[in-house]
């Protein structure tokens, strides 16, 4: 029987456009490694990977292309090897890079039927979500936080970006309450790893991602004395190596500048004032102790055990530090230790010294397993979870590729007895969004002849209009305004321009304005008779700037969702709408149903069924 017999059956005439096309997987960890089960296993013709890391122990658990063996080794080619031999059919090529390499340029882009990102950051998504506005290739976004997914498709133009919504960057807090007045655990361990451990074997906390300066000019007499603290802190640092640095260093930290911090008694009237501990009343407590006991990370340990982990740690990451300093080339930026989550040393000591401070300001302490998590800012990920989504994106993909798009959706799952997954009809893109709300086109130019002269008189200005008040810049910053023209006659090549990098038009004139122009450059070597500058497509509408709407604006003013605008029907979304809520009511009365037996939960879909145990 032919492998693929039941994939025709159940996939119909899409079957032969999955087995012609060329897709591209960006991200081989936890969703990409499913995807690209699901993918070979779907029988798509031409699979393209990248990942720039390699494997990790704690990769194992989920991804489940990887094992043991694997190891160090490249995740693209290993994923490619071991999802190769599901289906000898289909043709995958591995890249271990990174995506943002410019040999992945928007021609390279161009070349995929669909795009699907599996990343795990921020800047590596938006750069793929420009790319593939900039090559007009549909993109299938994802990403999962232990129980939670998500999966988004974008099209250009129809739908949402990954920017159209504006992304929470990570969490940080307040100097003085890192250094001062910490009322969680969190705040403690922020302490150890980004103040004690930074300010002992790393940089200065001063440049510490997690801490937020913000605040400190309301602060500005106690963040002074916070400095002169560290300063005095890295004094002690001269000692590393010496029997008493772990005294001097205790002393300091939980002795001395706890004292301080107590004397200041404005800062106790509505807090508990800390207070400090010993040293030698300690060491004399935990003479019996075990360092040791650093291995049972599952257990709360006694002050007496973290002050023994806390010396132990500190007196291991010092002698590695030495050793690093008495290896190192002369003449070198002295050599430094950076905290790892799955570092041993490293781990023991910010667990260690996180929980004496906690003990020192009445919060409660945590096992080192805990810390681990929060430390590493790790919501662990989950096998079943990545499953999930990653079926899900390719659900998602095949509406788009049935050029279905109406039928697309916004995929949510979550952990929730009522419903596990649930959908949102896709939105419109946001006139204000600063990546999708530009107007784009291609600039196929050659950079060692063209002028920047002639960008901005023979296209800008002649061909598309826009008047002396714009404005050009790359990602060097801006190269031409109506004040800066002494560019004007270099070579687009002498300002950085090439083969690959974007420019952007700002229109300034405040009654004209539109929207900004993204060029995406493409370098052609030409003669001297032709013209050096070409706009592809040849004509562009830029549409006046527009102001923000929730969705997108239609001819009367008025906002539909993408389902209305792609297929066209008018409002019997709401018919449709009303149906799935029905629909949805009576599938959640099942999945509560099905949860209170124990038993595995179906949810029926349009694309077939989901069976979750
Ligand atoms: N710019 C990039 N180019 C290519 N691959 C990238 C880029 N940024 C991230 N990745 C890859 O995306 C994948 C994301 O997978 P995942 O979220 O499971 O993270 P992980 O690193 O495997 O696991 P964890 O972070 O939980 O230890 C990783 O394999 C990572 O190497
Ligand atoms: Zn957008």
């Amino acid at each position: 029987m032919p492998r693929d017999r039941f994939l025709k059956q159940s996939l119909g005439s899409l079957y032969s456009h999955i087995r012609s096309s060329r897709i591209l997987v960006v991200g081989a960890g936890g969703i990409g490694c499913e995807l690209l089960k699901n993918l070979v296993t779907t029988g798509f013709g031409e699979i393209h990977v990248v990942d720039l890391d390699t494997i990790d122990l704690s990769n194992l658990n989920r991804q489940f292309l990887f094992r043991h063996a694997h190891i160090k080794k490249s995740k693209a080619l290993v994923a490619k090897e071991t999802a190769g031999r599901f289906n000898p059919n289909v043709k995958i090529e591995a890249h271990h890079a990174n995506i943002k390499d410019p040999q992945f340029n928007v021609d390279w882009f161009k070349s995929f039927v669909i795009v699907f990102n599996a990343l795990d950051n921020l800047d590596a998504r938006r750069h793929v979500n420009k790319m593939c506005l900039a090559a007009d290739v549909p993109l299938i976004e994802s990403g999962t936080t232990g129980f939670n997914g998500q999966v988004q498709p974008i099209r250009k133009g129809l739908t949402q970006c990954y920017d159209c919504t504006p992304k929470e960057t990570p969490k940080s807090f307040p100097v003085c309450t890192i250094r001062s007045t910490p009322s969680q655990p969190i705040h403690c361990i922020v302490w150890a790893k980004s103040y004690l451990f930074s300010e002992l074997f790393g940089i200065s906390e001063e440049e510490a991602p997690d801490l937020d300066h913000t605040e400190d000019s309301d602060n500005a007499a106690e963040i002074e004395s916070l400095r002169a603290e560290a300063a005095a802190l890295k004094t002690i640092r001269m000692a590393m190596g010496s029997e008493e640095f772990p005294c001097k260093v205790f002393k300091k930290v939980y002795t001395d500048d706890i004292d301080r911090l107590r004397g200041m008694e404005d800062m106790w009237k509505t807090r508990r004032a800390p207070d400090a501990l010993d040293y030698d009343e300690l060491l004399a407590r935990a003479g019996q102790v075990d360092p040791s006991i650093s291995l049972q990370d599952q257990k709360t340990w006694s002050v007496e055990e973290n002050f023994a982990v806390f010396v132990d740690s500190l007196k291991r990451l010092s002698n590695r530090l030495e050793e690093l300093k008495a290896n190192a080339e002369t003449g070198n930026a002295p050599p430094i230790l950076s905290f790892d989550k799955d570092d041993k040393d490293t781990l023991d000591f910010v667990a260690a010294a996180a929980n004496l401070r906690s003990t020192v300001f009445g919060i409660e302490t945590r096992s080192e397993f805990d810390i681990k998590q929060m430390a590493g800012n790790i919501i662990p990920a989950i096998a079943t979870t990545n499953a999930t989504t990653a079926a899900l994106c390719v659900l998602e993909a095949f509406k788009i590729m049935r050029g279905e798009l109406q039928k697309a959706k916004m995929v949510f799952l979550t952990k929730s007895v009522d419903r596990m997954i649930t959908k949102e009809p896709l939105s419109h893109p946001k006139p204000d969004c600063p990546v999708c709300g530009n107007a784009q086109a291609r600039l196929v130019v050659d950079t060692s002849k063209a002028t920047l002269s002639d960008l901005v008189e023979q296209l800008l200005k002649a061909k598309l209009e826009y008047t002396d008040e714009i404005s050009i810049s790359t990602d060097a910053g801006i190269v031409y305004d109506p004040d800066l023209e002494e560019n004007l006659p270099k070579k687009l090549a002498e300002l950085g321009i090439s083969k690959d990098t974007f420019i952007t038009v700002r229109d300034e004139d405040d009654d004209t304005a539109r929207v900004n122009l993204v060029l995406a450059i493409s370098e052609v070597e030409l003669d001297e008779q032709t013209q050096p500058l070409t706009l592809i497509p040849a004509t562009i509408a830029i549409p006046r700037k527009a102001k923000p709407t929730n969705g997108v604006a239609t001819a009367n003013g008025d906002t539909e969702p993408v389902e209305q605008a792609v297929s066209g029907a008018k409002r019997k979304r709401d018919v449709d709408d009303a149906e799935l809520e029905t629909d949805n009511i009576r599938k959640r009365g099942k999945v509560a149903e099905e949860l209170n037996g124990n038993g595995p939960i179906t949810l029926d879909d349009e694309e077939g069924a989901i069976v979750l145990d």
